[in-house]
Parts: structure tokens; sequence; C-alpha cells
């Protein structure tokens, strides 16, 4: 990634591609008048360029004009704006525009940097009957990036919602025909939680009970149209800020940190619950609780962080075998549990035993050295009993397979 600073005052550009280079971890060119910026454009494709309004031989904000015409995103660095520049600037479609006030001014252009790069992968659904609602919204999305798709009512934003993977952030306006914003957001509640996917509200509706309404619905924000472009971006980067903290949060609570597949906690949380429906239904649930063999040998003989290193190789190993039907959680130091739903015992047994196998026969490549391991493991299926009853019938399981030499699958 490329970033260009068109910048006269040599102190503001030094400070700034200190700032990016340090923070984002790029490279920076500068340029310090507009021959020179448009030399560095020729030359190279930018990601975004943080071009001066005023320069010597570009009094007139003619930088901006030169950024955007070689279609690199524009960032305006400005010591003062009134209002018919500032409207100007926006109709030619700069990204934002920044006073030079402070260094907290410098540290909001690297965070937009970032933000924008983190942009680029974030996709975002549009839901409005209006095609001019839509395609103003997409512009202003698109100005900063993101992947925008589009609905033209609630029935093709669910649609849409069940086909696309990954939408980050749902834009959902009030009035449409058939489905309504308001039941939009309870339907997509019921699949996508608070830690998936944020949604806000848009309306020109003059009811003021709106927003609280549609938070109270799901949505995590509330725009009443018309807006100005400085509004929405707030709106839209704050919301994605804080489905990422919620995300990190949930991260912490429910995956393991070593070796990132659930926890012990997220193992639980999620199977205790289900096994009274999946005993009514009769349906099959297996789980397996495994152990890699001498394990304490490993930290003893090679050091801690080869033996964590081992957990991280084991746990990905883990992961490839089952894909994407089961699930896995490291429930203990150097324990792993599977719950396979759909699974009776003798199905787990042979998936499992496959698994023992290709530990077996696959040596660990750590660090500079080759070690070669193996795993024992307990298998049970769900009787008439609690998730810590089937959890304890696997681990007699495991305990057995220990005793009876190791490298090996027993099912209780
Ligand atoms: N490196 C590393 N080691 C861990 C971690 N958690 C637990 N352990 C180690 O795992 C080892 C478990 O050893 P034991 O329970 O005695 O069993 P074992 O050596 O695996 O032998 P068996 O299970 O009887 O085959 C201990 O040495 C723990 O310190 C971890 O997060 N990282």
């Amino acid at each position: 990634m490329r970033i260009l600073v068109v910048e006269d005052s040599s102190v503001v550009a030094r400070v700034l591609k200190h700032m990016i280079t340090l923070q984002i971890g790029c490279t920076v060119d500068v340029a310090v008048d507009l021959a020179s910026a448009r030399a560095l454009l020729r030359e190279h494709e930018y990601f975004v360029a943080v071009t001066d309004l005023n320069l010597p031989d570009a009094p007139n904000g003619e930088s901006v004009e030169l950024v955007l015409g070689s279609h690199t995103p524009c960032i305006v660095l400005t010591g003062s704006l009134d209002p018919a520049q500032r409207r100007r600037l926006l109709q030619m479609g700069i990204v934002d525009y920044v006073f030079k006030e402070n260094r907290f001014s410098y540290e909001y252009v690297v965070k937009l940097i970032a933000t924008l790069a983190r942009n680029r992968a974030t996709k975002v659904l549009v839901a409005d009957d209006s095609a001019l609602s839509r395609k103003f919204v997409r512009n202003l999305l698109e100005l900063h990036l993101f992947q925008v798709l589009e609905a033209e009512d609630g029935a093709r934003a669910l649609e849409v919602l069940g086909r696309e993977s990954g939408i980050r952030l749902l834009i959902t306006d009030y009035n449409m025909p058939g489905i309504d914003g308001f039941e939009l957001i309870l339907r997509v509640r019921e699949k996508f939680s608070r830690e998936e996917m944020a949604i806000i509200g848009l309306s020109n509706d003059t009811d003021e009970t709106l927003t609280a309404r549609f938070i109270k619905n799901g949505a995590n924000d509330f725009l009443q149209k018309p807006f100005v472009h400085e509004e929405f971006h707030c709106r839209v980067s704050n919301t994605l800020e804080s489905l990422e903290m919620v995300r990190k949060l949930w991260e912490q609570a429910n995956l393991d940190y070593l070796t990132g597949v659930y926890n012990r906690r997220f193992f639980f949380d999620k199977f205790a619950p289900q096994l009274p429906t999946l005993k009514e239904q009769g349906a099959s649930f297996s789980v397996a609780l495994m152990d890699v063999d001498f394990f304490k040998r490993v930290n003893d003989t090679h050091g801690h962080d080869v033996g964590d290193a081992v957990l991280k190789e084991f746990a990905k190993r883990l992961t490839e075998s089952l894909g994407q039907h089961f699930t896995l959680a490291r429930v203990g130091g150097e324990e792993f549990a599977v719950a396979m739903k759909g699974l009776d015992k003798g199905r787990a047994l042979s998936l499992m035993e496959g698994f023992r196998r290709r530990i077996e026969e696959t040596p660990f490549a750590v660090a500079t050295v080759d070690l070669a391991l193996t795993v024992s493991i307990g298998v049970a299926e769900l009787g008439d009993e609690s998730l810590d009853g089937l959890m304890k019938r696997a681990d007699l399981a495991l305990y057995q397979a220990k005793g009876s030499g190791r490298n090996r699958v027993i099912a209780s």
C-alpha cells in the first residue's frame, strides 16, 4: 500500500509521513508542490492521497482536481474552509476534509486511512425502495471504499442476506413496500446477532419517536433524511467501530487465546441448552474428548514455546479434519473437545480414528524439531443425560484410552 502526501510545509509533511509509516506500515511519498504531485501520480498507484488545499503553484485547490482526476481517493488538509468551498469539495467527491489544527488532526488522518483500508473488505447492504436514495447512499459508501450491495425492498434485502456471506452493516429505510424497515430489522436480528452485523435505520418520516423505535427494534443507530455527508460517515464509522469492539469482546469471552478455536465456555453455552431438543427429536449427537499423549515431555524437552506451537498446530489440523460440520473447542490445557451433531457413536468413532491416524502419521514440524506425537481420544454418544454427564463419559473413555496404552480411540 502506498500513500501520497501533497504538502508544502515540511513540518506537516514530516509529521504525517512519520505517523502514517509508523501506524499503518506503508510507503509514503511526499510531494511539495503540484508539479511533483503530478509526476508521482504518473509513476505510482496510490491507495489514498492526503493533500493540502493551497500549494505555492496551486493556490485554488488544483491538487484536489489532480488527485481525483487520477482516480485516487482524496483527503483534504486545510487551514480553513468556507461553506461554499466545503460544498464544492464534497461535490467533487473527496473522502473527507481535515483542519490543520493540532496533532489530533493528524491522528484523525491516520485513523481515516486505516479505516479506508478496512472498509475495502467490508460489505454493506443498502435497503431502500427509492433508487435515488440508494444511489446517494451507495455513492457516499463507495467514497469510503466500502463494498456496496443494494436491495429495493425488505424481501430482497433478506434474499441478499441469505445468499451473501460477510455483510457487516445493513442500512435500511423505514418506509418500504411489503416488509418495512422495522420488520426487516426484526427478521434480520433473528439470524444475525449484534456481534455479527450492525444496522442503521434511515427515514424522512418526521415522526420523532422513530429513532427510539428503530433502536429498540435492534438497530444500532438511526439517521434522519436528509443528512449531510459528514454526519453519515461519522455514524457509519462509529457504528462499525462499536461492532468491532463488541466482536473483540465476544472473541475474548468465547475463543481460546492461544489456538483461536472456541473455548470451554462457548462449548458448554452452545450445546448444553440444545441437548433436550436433540433428545426429543431423537437426533444423533456425539462428543469426543482428546488429549495429546505425553505432552508434558514436549514442554520439558523443548520448552513451553514449542509446546504452545504444537497446540496451535494440533488445533489447526483438527479444524481442517472436521471441516465446517462439527464444533471444536479447547476445553483444558492440552485437552480438546469435539461436538458432532448428526453422528452416532460408530460414525464418530471412525471420524476420530481417521484423525488419530493422521496425527500419528505426520510429525509436527515446530521450530527446528520434528516431533512424532500421538493422541488419545474418548468418544460418547448422547444418552439420557446432561452435557456434563455426556462429557464425563467421554472423559472416562479417554482415561481408558490412556490407561490401555494411549494412541487410540475408545468409545464408552
Ligand atoms: N505449552 C503449553 N503447555 C501446556 C498448556 N496447558 C497445559 N500445558 C501442559 O500440558 C502438560 C499436561 O501434562 P499431563 O497432564 O501430565 O499429561 P501428559 O504429559 O500429556 O501425559 P498423558 O496425558 O498422560 O499422555 C503439562 O505439562 C502442562 O503444563 C499450554 O497452554 N501451553
